[in-house]
């Protein structure tokens, strides 16, 4: 039976999908979340408004997980600690990472953490365009799963395609983090002009030299260009850049407009601009947007000075 890790948006939306195909198991960190998604049936906090099936059981506390594959949909900077703190009642299994980003602390992605905490589980990663929302009312989705083990990567396909959730493969499980971690970045610039009315060519000038910036520092780290241009890397980037479903690309507008964002929302690219920036620097990568994002996120820079910053760049061959 697969078991889900994380009652957020994503991991209650896939649960919902998943459940057409059989039983699933919710897990959720905190017991009085699952008790309410007990009897309700419903996750009020985090996808309201959507009914959750019989057949998915919510649990709390020490995680008993069969022997199918884990989802891990938890929060990139929250992962490592997940890991540490249960990662041993999951050895020998799949676990398939439903998060996107880079861990500020060790620079690793979601795969990387899992091989180092779980050496003896098969590390995956389920990512590309899907608002949870949109997966959970049942409307047509397409997602990239990559595992570098080639079986295990096509048992883990079949399992976790359900009636509206087609799932493409790749062994290239480095260039589906990274392309799923570096549209985030790019989705928060592009909010930001927009929220500053720097306008559409702005964005659109934005996302493609984002989509340069995220190829060089993916081919640099071993990725596949094509898995880039697939829907883990320039169909996500479609998606977040141009949507205020996205929370990365509405932290963006705020920063444009000048009003305040939550800081319970949950913003994979700001944390990942600062890891991802480290390494390109380390690397000696180019990323100017990223480093004008970082720039943004940390209070350094408004975007005005920011878009200057890119603008006044020599200029150079596409
Ligand atoms: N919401 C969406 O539309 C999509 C989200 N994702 C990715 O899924 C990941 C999770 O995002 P969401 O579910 O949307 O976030 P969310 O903010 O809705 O939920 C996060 C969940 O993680 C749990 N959590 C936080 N810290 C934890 C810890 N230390 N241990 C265990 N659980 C912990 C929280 O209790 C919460 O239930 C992110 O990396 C995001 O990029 C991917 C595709 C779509
Ligand atoms: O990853 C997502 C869409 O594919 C969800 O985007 P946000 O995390 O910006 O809401």
């Amino acid at each position: 039976m697969i078991t889900i890790c994380g009652a957020g948006a994503f991991g209650t939306a896939l649960a919902v999908s998943l459940a057409k195909n059989g039983p699933v198991i919710l897990w959720a960190r905190d017991a009085d979340h699952a008790a309410e998604m007990r009897a309700t049936r419903q996750n009020a906090r985090r996808l309201a408004g959507v009914d959750l099936p019989e057949n998915i059981t919510l649990i709390s506390g020490p995680l008993t997980a069969g022997d199918g594959a884990c989802l891990l949909a938890i929060p990139m900077q929250k992962l490592d600690g997940f890991l540490a703190g249960f990662g041993a009642s999951l050895d020998n299994r799949p676990l398939v990472a439903c998060c996107k980003g880079v861990d500020l602390a060790t620079g690793l992605g979601p795969t990387g953490l899992i091989d180092a905490a779980c050496p003896t589980a098969t590390a995956a990663i389920l990512t590309g365009p899907s608002f949870a929302r949109d997966i959970a009312l049942g409307l047509p989705t397409a997602l990239t799963l990559a595992c570098a083990d080639e079986g295990t990567g096509k048992a883990l396909q079949s399992a976790l395609t359900t009636p509206n959730l087609r799932l493409y493969r790749t062994i290239d499980t480095t260039g589906a983090e990274l392309g799923g971690a570096l549209k985030n970045v790019i989705a928060i610039a592009c909010g930001a002009v927009i929220g500053a009315g720097l306008g559409e060519s702005a964005r659109a000038a934005l996302m493609t030299r984002g989509f340069a910036e995220m190829n060089r520092l993916a081919r640099a780290l071993g990725a596949q260009p094509d898995t880039l241009a697939g829907l883990a890397g320039f169909g996500d980037l479609a998606l977040t850049c141009t949507s205020d479903q996205s929370r990365n690309y509405r932290f963006g507008l705020s920063i444009g407009q000048g009003t305040d964002f939550d800081p319970s929302v949950t913003v994979e690219g700001a944390a990942t601009a600062r890891a991802v920036l480290a390494r390109a620097t380390a690397m000696k990568i180019d990323m100017p947007i990223t480093h004008a994002v970082t720039a943004l996120v940390n209070g350094e820079l408004r975007v005005d000075q920011a878009m200057d910053m890119l603008l006044s760049r020599p200029l150079k061959e596409e």
